[in-house]
């Protein structure tokens, strides 16, 4: 009664053969792609304006970055390679994600071009002083306008990044400052340079970066243009999961918070009073 004849079972493992085919293919079509932001640091608790300024996180960002880790690891989404900035927030957020998702194994590359945007002479300054000082949409404009940028620092000042070795033999202008616009200019060149090889070549790739610069990566890959970015807010600590397609095209994944075309894993109510947070911080 389970006798199959010749014909039918190879009729039958040509459709498994197809099917499998398919579903490969389907798999090569589609690149997983993992940014994440840093969680809570001290200066985000202090509410100062951090750029470069190499602060840690906060207990609080511990905390967020390893239910990051967790929940990635729940979703069974597994990178092959990871990279992050040469700030301690982001690399720490990274150590957490991997702790966590049992993946500390894998290559980290480090790369300057992934840090926070430079907030120039704002760094260290307290976001809400700052909007009492100069008014709340001048530091709209130097927090979220696409290409102005704030207040320059000269090599005299310790936030120019010429007084600090881990930037030794690059080359930054003496009065260093940086926009949304320009701090694109560095991190999509990493991008195409260094990341865009690695998921043709088949990876799923983590990032683990910071709120301007992600900012940046996603104005490219979902194509937003530039008075839509500069109402876009990134939550820290929260996965954000892209599917590309072949041409690394963002696929709209279900439950995508618009601009973006991938999706937060987490409690979308609380990612979304993350979001917020972010943005009252110049209220
Ligand atoms: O201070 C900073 O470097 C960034 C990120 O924390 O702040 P903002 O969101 O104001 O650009």
């Amino acid at each position: 009664m389970f006798a199959l004849s010749r014909s039918t079972v190879s009729l039958a493992s040509r459709a498994a053969l197809r099917r499998s085919f398919v579903v490969s293919q389907q798999a090569a079509d589609k690149h997983t792609l993992v940014l994440v932001r840093h969680g809570e640091s001290t200066w985000n608790l202090e509410n100062k304006f951090t750029g470069w300024y190499d602060c840690p996180l906060s207990p609080k960002g511990h905390e967020e970055v390893k239910e990051a880790g967790q929940l990635l690891k729940k979703e069974g989404i597994k990178p092959d390679i990871a990279h992050t900035s040469l700030l301690q927030r982001a690399i720490r957020t990274l150590w957490h994600v991997l702790e966590q998702s049992e993946l500390m194994w894998i290559p980290v590359q480090k790369a300057w071009q992934l840090n926070e945007r430079h907030y120039g002479a704002l760094q260290g300054l307290d976001k809400q002083e700052t909007v009492d000082k100069f008014g709340k949409d001048q530091v709209l404009v130097w927090r979220r306008s696409y290409d102005v940028p704030p207040p320059t620092v000269d090599r005299s000042s310790p936030h120019h990044p010429d007084n600090d070795p881990r930037y030794a033999g690059f080359e930054f202008a003496d009065e260093f400052t940086e926009s949304l616009a320009t701090t694109l200019d560095r991190v999509v060149p990493y991008w195409n340079e260094s990341i865009v090889p690695q998921i043709k070549d088949g990876k799923t790739v983590m990032i683990a970066a910071h709120g301007n610069s992600l900012r940046a990566l996603v104005k490219h890959l979902d194509g937003i243009d530039e008075s839509t970015i500069s109402e876009l807010n990134i939550p820290t600590g929260t996965p954000l999961i892209y599917e590309l397609d072949d041409n690394l095209k963002p696929i709209p994944q279900e439950g995508a918070i618009a601009p973006l075309q991938g999706r937060y894993l987490g409690d979308q109510d609380a990612i979304r009073a993350r979001i917020e947070g972010v943005k009252n911080q110049t209220k």
